[in-house]
C-alpha cells in the first residue's frame, strides 16, 4: 500500500478524470475508486471465439481470423454509412464483416493483422453483422463485461476507467473478509475478485468471483447488523408502564374486532414496551392487513403510561389520512393526535412545536419535518416509523435521537412487505419481528384481469357497474404530462378529459405531484368523502391510501411498473368486504414482461411476488428505488442466495463470541468499513 493513498480517494485522482467525469460518475452513485471497483457489469458478453460450423444464423458471437481486404467506407445519407472488409477465420473461409455507421472504425482495420470481432451471424450472406471490435488483451477473455451507463459517459470509458482504476490502485484494495474464512471456504482475495468480476477470463474466474463477492456483502452486512444488536442489548429501555384496563377498553371501542393476528401483534408490542430493554420490532404485514390500527394501538398504550408517542411516515397524504383515522377513532374517547408536515404555516407548526416541547401534545403524525431539529418532545416514549424502507439510517437515527435518552427510546418499524421467519432472522438480525399474516374477516380476493388496450371496453364497463353501485375507482398512469421520450403514453390529464366524456355524471379529479401540497390534499379529501367517484393518478396514490369504498384500480401502461408497486397499488382496492377489481393494461414486448404480468395475476402476496419479481429480473436491475422494502444488496440476492447469508449469520456469530480468532489488523480494516458504509439495516 501507498501511505496516504486509500480506495475511498475520490474519482478525481485517476488519471484523466476531470471533474465533469466525476459528475458524470455520481449520476450514477460513484464518487470513489471503491465504488467504481464495485460498478459491476450488469451481464457480460459472450465474446469466445467460435469456429465458423457451430454458429446458428443470428447468433451473436465472437470470430477472429485475419484482415484479407482494405476496409471500404460508403456513406449514404447525411449520417449514415456502412464499413466493409474481408476476414479470413480459416484457411479456407473468408467471411464479410459490416459495420453500420462506425466509419471511424477504418483506422483500426488494418490489411494483413489478426482481428477478433463481436457482432451478429447471417449465415445466408457469410456475413457478419459487427458490433464491436475486439482489442488484442481482451481476445483471451471470454467474457466482455457490460455496464450501465448514463448521459456522457459510454461504455469504453467506463471500462477504461476501471481498468485506470485496477492500475493505480491495486494495493490498495483491502481484504475485508478475516484470513481464516478465506481458507475455510476457499476464497480468493477481493482484489483477485473484483478484478475477475469485471474482466473474467472464463466462466470458472467468473464463479469463483461471484462467490467471493456475495459471501463478502452478506458477511459486512451481517457483521454490522450483530455489533449494532450486542451494543443494544446493554441498554436499558424506557419502560412503558400502562394500564392494560385501560388499553382493553380502548380496544373494546373500536367498530369492529381486531383479526387475531392483529391481537398477537398488539400483544407482543406492548409485551416489549413494558420491559426494560428498548424495543426493536418490525411489524410487517402485507398491504391492507390493518398494521396502522396495530400501530395506533400501541401508540395509544404509550400514551396511557405517561409518555409521548411519534408516528413517522413518508408522505403528507399519508400523514393527514392518519390523523384523521386516528381523531374518528379515538378522539371521542379524549385521544386526539395531531398533524405535522412542511406545508402547515409557520403559526401552525409553532403551536405543534410548543405543544410537544411541553408535553401537552401527546400524539404526533407526521413526515420527515418531524426529524429537523426544532422538534424537541418533553417525554417520547414510543417512535414507530411506516414503510420503513423509505427512510434512510439517518433518519431513522434523528427520529430515535428525539427520545429522553437517546438509546432508551422504544421504536417499531413498518413494512408491507412480510418475510418468512428464518429469512427475518438472517435480514433483521435479532429484531424481533411481528407479523400480521391474515386479513380482517369478509376481504375477498381481488380479481386481477390482464388487458390490452384495444380491449379497453372492457375495463369501461366494468367502471360502468362498479360507479352505478356506488362505488369508486382510481386510475393509475405513469406520466403526469406527454413526453417527447414516451409517446405513446397516453398522460394524466389525457385520460381524465377521456374519462370525464365518458363517464358525465360522475366527478372526475387528478391527483399527481405537480399539483401543490395543498391542491393534492383538497383532491384526496374529496375522493375520501365520495365527492369524486374517479381519481386519475400517477403513484402518487401508490402507499397506505386507505379508501374503503373504492372497488377498482384500473392501472396503465402497467408493464412499466415495479411489481411491488403494482402489488402496493392493487392494495389499495380490497380494503373492505367488497368485490375487487384490478385491470392491467399492457401490452408487454418481452417475454420477460409477459411473465411480470401474469404473477400480477396469479399471487396475492406480497412476498412471493418479490421473490418472483428477482427471479426473473436476474441482477443488475435491483438499482433504483427499492420498492419492496425488503433490504437492498447491491450484487446478492437474498433469494437465490439464502443459504449463504445463512452461513454468513452463524460466522458473524461465532466470530462475535470468539474476537480472539481476529488479528489486529483484521479488526481495524472491518470497523474502517463499518464506518464508512452505512449499510441499511
Ligand atoms: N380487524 C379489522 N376488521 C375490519 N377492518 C379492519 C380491521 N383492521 C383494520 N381494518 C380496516 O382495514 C383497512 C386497512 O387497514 P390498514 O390501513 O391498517 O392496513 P395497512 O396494513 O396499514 O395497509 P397498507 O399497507 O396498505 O397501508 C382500514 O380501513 C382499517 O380501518
Amino acid at each position: 500500500m501507498t501511505l496516504g493513498k486509500s480506495w475511498f480517494d475520490s474519482l478525481s485522482n485517476l488519471k484523466g478524470i476531470g471533474p465533469v467525469k466525476v459528475q458524470q460518475f455520481q449520476q450514477i452513485g460513484i464518487a470513489s475508486i471503491k465504488d467504481l471497483l464495485f460498478h459491476f457489469p450488469f451481464r457480460y458478453e459472450d465474446i469466445q471465439v467460435r469456429e465458423l460450423a457451430t454458429i446458428l444464423d443470428q447468433e451473436k458471437i465472437t470470430l477472429k481470423g485475419k484482415i484479407v481486404s482494405e476496409p471500404v467506407v460508403q456513406f449514404f445519407g447525411r449520417k449514415k454509412s456502412r464499413l466493409n472488409f474481408r476476414l479470413a477465420v480459416s484457411d479456407h473461409e473468408i467471411i464479410s464483416v459490416t459495420f453500420f455507421n462506425q466509419p471511424y472504425l477504418k483506422n483500426s482495420i488494418h490489411l494483413g493483422e489478426t482481428q477478433a470481432v463481436y457482432g451478429k451471424w447471417q449465415s445466408n450472406q457469410q456475413n457478419l453483422l459487427g458490433m464491436k471490435l475486439i482489442k488484442q488483451a481482451e481476445s483471451d477473455q471470454d467474457f466482455a463485461p457490460i455496464y450501465h451507463t448514463t448521459k456522457g459517459l459510454r461504455q469504453p470509458q467506463i471500462i477504461q476507467a476501471i481498468k485506470q482504476a485496477f492500475e493505480e490502485y491495486f494495493e490498495e484494495i483491502p481484504e475485508l473478509l478475516p484470513h481464516y474464512l478465506n481458507e475455510k471456504y476457499q476464497m480468493i482475495p477481493l482484489a483477485q475478485a473484483l478484478f475477475q468480476m469485471h474482466f473474467p477470463k472464463n466462466g470458472e474466474e467468473s464463479k469463483q468471483a461471484k462467490r467471493k463477492i456475495i459471501f463478502q456483502e452478506f458477511f459486512l452486512f451481517q457483521w454490522r447488523l450483530q455489533l449494532a444488536t450486542q451494543r443494544q442489548r446493554k441498554q436499558t429501555g424506557t419502560r412503558i408502564l400502562y394500564d392494560v384496563e385501560e388499553l382493553k377498553e380502548v380496544i373494546q371501542s373500536i367498530p369492529f374486532n381486531l383479526t387475531t393476528a392483529q391481537k398477537r401483534a398488539v400483544n407482543e408490542i406492548c409485551y416489549d414496551l413494558m420491559a426494560d430493554f428498548p424495543m426493536r420490532r418490525m411489524l410487517q404485514g402485507d398491504v391492507g392487513s390493518g398494521k396502522t390500527l396495530v400501530a395506533f394501538l400501541a401508540m395509544i398504550a404509550s400514551v396511557i403510561a405517561g409518555y409521548q408517542t411519534a408516528l413517522l411516515v413518508p408522505t403528507e397524504i399519508l400523514a393527514k389520512q392518519h390523523v384523521k383515522s386516528f381523531n374518528r377513532m379515538f378522539e371521542s374517547i379524549g385521544l386526539r393526535a395531531e398533524l405535522f408536515v412542511s406545508v402547515m404555516n409557520t403559526a401552525e407548526k409553532k403551536a405543534i412545536i410548543d405543544g410537544l416541547h411541553t408535553g401537552r401534545i401527546r400524539i404526533v403524525i407526521g413526515t420527515h419535518a418531524l426529524i429537523q431539529d426544532a422538534i424537541k418532545f418533553k417525554n417520547l416514549g414510543l417512535a414507530i416509523i411506516d414503510e420503513q424502507h423509505r427512510f434512510g439510517v439517518g433518519q431513522r437515527q434523528a427520529m430515535l435521537n428525539k427520545g429522553v435518552d437517546k438509546d432508551s427510546i422504544n421504536l417499531l418499524q413498518m413494512t408491507a412487505t412480510p418475510i418468512p421467519r428464518s429469512l427475518a432472522l438472517s435480514l433483521y438480525g435479532e429484531m424481533s419481528v411481528s407479523t400480521i399474516d391474515e386479513l380482517p374477516n369478509g376481504r375477498q380476493p381481488i380479481t386481477t384481469v390482464l388487458v390490452e388496450e384495444e380491449q379497453i371496453e372492457t375495463v369501461y364497463q366494468s367502471m360502468a357497474d362498479e360507479l352505478s353501485a356506488g362505488h369508486q375507482i382510481y386510475y393509475v398512469l405513469p406520466l403526469i404530462e406527454s413526453s417527447e421520450h414516451m409517446e405513446q403514453i397516453e398522460n394524466v390529464l389525457e385520460v381524465s378529459d377521456k374519462l370525464r366524456a365518458r363517464f358525465p355524471n360522475y366527478q372526475v379529479d387528478v391527483l399527481h405531484g405537480q399539483l401543490d401540497k395543498t391542491e393534492q390534499q383538497v383532491v384526496m379529501e374529496s375522493f375520501g368523502n365520495n365527492q369524486t367517484q374517479i381519481l386519475v393518478a400517477t403513484t402518487m396514490v401508490e402507499v397506505g391510501v386507505d379508501v374503503a369504498n373504492a372497488t377498482v384500480i384500473v392501472i396503465q401502461s402497467a408493464e412499466r411498473f415495479g411489481l411491488a408497486q403494482l402489488h402496493q397499488l392493487r392494495g389499495r382496492v380490497g380494503r373492505s368486504n367488497l368485490a375487487s377489481y384490478c385491470y392491467l393494461i399492457s401490452k408487454p414486448t418481452t417475454e420477460q414482461g409477459k411473465a411480470r404480468m401474469q404473477i400480477m395475476s396469479q399471487h396475492q402476496d406480497g412476498f412471493i411476488i418479490s421473490q418472483e419479481d428477482m427471479k426473473i429480473r436476474g441482477m443488475g436491475d435491483v438499482l433504483g428505488r427499492n420498492q419492496s422494502g425488503l433490504p437492498q444488496f447491491h450484487y446478492a440476492n437474498i433469494f437465490e442466495d439464502q443459504h449463504v447469508l445463512e452461513v454468513a449469520r452463524q460466522e458473524v456469530g461465532q466470530l462475535l463470541k470468539t474476537p480472539e480468532r481476529l488479528s489486529e489488523e483484521e479488526i481495524l480494516t472491518l470497523s474502517q468499513w463499518v464506518e464508512k458504509q452505512m449499510i441499511e439495516v
